[in-house]
């Protein structure tokens, strides 16, 4: 039985005066792919961004309820949000590099954290790039401007780049929106690698890929979680009507 990585308990979250997360409970294990899935505005990427507090940016946005990372309270006013966001990296839906070489985008993040020594950094780039399955790919181009890859090859760069300081969860928003079937599959085996090591958690439009590449689902509905469990149950025996309504394609 894994360790539980990150809870929720009664989790609500306001922008403002309007409620877009009401009273989450849910918990996600180490090593264990979850995904959320849900209609657009549902609250999935709010919920997602709470996880390393990337919300704090928001004006008017607040929190209530409590928020764990391996039993330490993330919203605590001690909590080092510095530390948190070191371990929790976060991966977008548009591949975002940095209009710099490929392996400036990989040393960045290592670098601002302290670490100068080109060897050091070389061994980090070249095993982040490896985890990323896009070494091979870039291996001779390092110095090259990683706007130059393919959308596909940046999305694994961007995945490489929240590797390199060594994070124990990955959050990924709508990861393959933007790729094509192709690069969507490498992406997903690569989440299925990732998961030896790392908590993946993941928001994604798409049941198949959500019924591929997760161990747990949980269903959003207008701020609720309605419904969480095996991936395998959600697809194929959920408990919640409403559940069985958007996987079987009735809502929306
Ligand atoms: N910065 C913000 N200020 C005010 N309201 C916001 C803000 N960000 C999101 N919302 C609202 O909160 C609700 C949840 O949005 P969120 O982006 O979390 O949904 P989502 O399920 O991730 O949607 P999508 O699948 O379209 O990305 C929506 O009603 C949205 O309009």
């Amino acid at each position: 039985m894994s360790k539980i990585k990150i809870e929720a308990e009664n989790l609500k979250l306001f922008y403002g005066d309007f409620q877009a997360l009401k009273n989450i409970n849910l918990t996600m294990k180490e090593k264990e792919v979850t995904a959320l899935i849900g209609l657009s505005g549902c609250g999935k990427s709010t919920f997602l961004r709470c996880l390393n507090r990337m919300n704090d940016i928001i004006p008017n946005c607040h929190v209530e309820g409590k928020l764990t990372f391996e039993g330490e309270d993330i919203y605590h006013p001690d909590c080092d949000v510095v530390a948190l966001r070191k371990k929790v990296g976060m991966v977008f839906q548009a591949p975002n590099p940095f209009p710099k070489t490929v392996y400036e985008n990989v040393a960045y993040a290592p670098k601002l954290h302290g670490t100068k020594d080109r060897a050091s950094l070389d061994e980090i780039v070249e095993t982040s790039l490896k985890q990323a399955a896009l070494w091979d790919e870039v291996k001779d181009r390092l110095h090259k401007p990683a706007l130059g890859l393919s959308g596909g090859q940046q999305q694994r760069l961007c995945i490489a780049r929240a590797l390199a300081i060594k994070p124990e969860v990955l959050l990924m928003d709508e990861p393959t929106s933007a790729l094509d079937p192709i690069s969507t599959l490498k992406i997903e085996e690569l989440i299925r690698e990732l998961k030896q090591h790392y908590t993946i958690i993941i928001v994604t439009h798409n049941m198949q890929q959500a019924a591929r590449v997760s161990d747990r689902t949980a269903f959003f509905l207008v701020g609720d979680l309605v419904e969480v469990d095996d991936t395998e149950v959600i697809f194929t025996n959920p408990k919640d009507q409403r559940t069985e309504d958007y996987i079987t394609g009735r809502f929306g």
